[in-house]
């Protein structure tokens, strides 16, 4: 399949290009830039030196669609609202890894993106695919919009209670942690060394923008009430630990709650349990499509904590989306993403 990207030359994008150089179907024919037309990726990207020969080409989604079959859209937000249109139009299939088509309500896109949301009928179109939830809607779709990061781990995490509505109204806080990746690559004052480093910061405390996308989803899940969802830069490159908690009003034992993430990730080859009482740390997860969850339940207090790591570059945008675009197309889900963890 002749696959392109836009916004290659950003993290989500050098993430995909390291994912499909090795993908035995998605072979990378296209790379688009808005601002390094004619250059190769090596020259903003060293480490890809030689292996990727085709220059950076300018975004014109007529020549994109009729020069690929599949389009990931690695840009930020406020930019694939105006391209993807055009893309799947023109007959091409499109991942989107930005937020612009994930909320479907536009005032609320509005309200926490701060940037005018896309045309209703393409947030219609666009199916929100977080694989392990919804993967039957994702088959021969042409036009996936790609959960965030933060959205993932917590989603994930909180499923399989979720969906037995065994937590209480109003009772669920989580705790979020992401390295600083997750910002993309420009610079800001934030997320300088000397800002960063030996450092520990709350951010977006009650207005980050992935808050609508996670009720949104809980929503659909069966959980009506708000949530509280706050977000801390760590010193680290990689990696999202969302720590989670939620009141259970229901007589139930940790083990109950265990069997049943047990039952609910059987068979899903990308979600990773720890033994009850165990806890998995970001690094098990680098560089993979794994999200690893642990939990325990407090009698005490009624309250169980979650605790969910993803790679926020991975799982949490470019592997996720390299899931998705296999389902679309019907491949083996897992094609080109059954590697282990970079560790240590
Ligand atoms: N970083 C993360 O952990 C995650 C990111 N995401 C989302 O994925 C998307 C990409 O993120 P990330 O790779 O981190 O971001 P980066 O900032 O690292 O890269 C974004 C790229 O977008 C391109 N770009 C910028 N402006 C435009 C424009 N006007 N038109 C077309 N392309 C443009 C740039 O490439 P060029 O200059 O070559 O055009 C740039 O390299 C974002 O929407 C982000 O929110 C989602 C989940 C996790
Ligand atoms: C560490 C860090 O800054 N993370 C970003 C992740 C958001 C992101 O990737 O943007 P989308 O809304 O397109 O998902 C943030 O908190 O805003």
């Amino acid at each position: 399949m002749k696959t392109g990207i836009v916004g290659a030359t950003g993290y989500g994008g050098a993430e995909l290009l390291r994912i499909l150089q090795a993908h035995p179907e998605f072979s990378i024919t296209s790379l688009y830039t808005s601002s390094q037309k004619g250059k190769n990726i090596e020259e903003h990207y060293p480490h890809l030196t030689g292996l990727f020969p085709q220059k950076l080409e300018e975004i014109n989604p007529v020549k994109m669609a009729e020069e690929t079959d599949l389009i990931f859209l690695a840009t930020p937000s406020g930019i694939s609202s105006k391209l993807a249109p055009e893309l799947v139009e023109n007959g091409c299939s499109v991942i989107d890894l930005s937020g612009d088509f994930r909320i479907k309500n536009q005032a609320k896109y509005e309200q926490w993106y701060k940037k005018e949301a896309a045309d209703l009928f393409w947030i219609e179109e666009a199916v929100y695919s977080l694989p392990e939830l919804n993967r039957e809607k994702v088959k021969g779709a042409k036009f996936i919009s790609n959960p965030g990061c933060y959205p993932t781990a917590t989603i994930l995490g909180l499923a399989p209670l979720v969906k037995e509505n065994l937590l209480a109204e109003n009772s669920i806080i989580i705790d979020a942690k992401s390295g600083v990746s997750g910002a993309g690559q420009s610079a800001s004052l934030a997320t300088i060394y000397s800002e960063l480093n030996e450092n520990l910061k709350v951010y977006k405390v009650n207005q980050h923008q992935h808050i609508p996308e996670i009720e949104q989803m809980l929503e659909s899940l069966g959980y009506k009430s708000p949530i509280t969802f706050q977000t801390h830069l760590i010193p680290m490159t990689r990696g999202i630990m969302a720590t989670i908690y939620g009141r259970i009003d229901t007589k139930i034992t940790k083990e109950e709650i265990w069997d049943l993430y047990q039952q609910f990730y059987s068979d899903e080859p990308f979600v990773r349990l720890r033994k009850l009482g165990s806890f998995p740390t970001t690094k098990e997860v680098t560089g993979s499509n794994f999200c690893d969850i642990g939990l325990d339940f407090d009698e005490r207090t009624s309250r169980v904590t979650i605790v969910s790591v993803i790679d926020n570059l991975m799982k949490g945008a470019a592997s996720q989306a390299v899931q998705n675009a296999n389902i679309m197309f019907g491949l083996e889900e897992t094609l080109g993403l059954q590697f282990s963890p970079v560790y240590p």
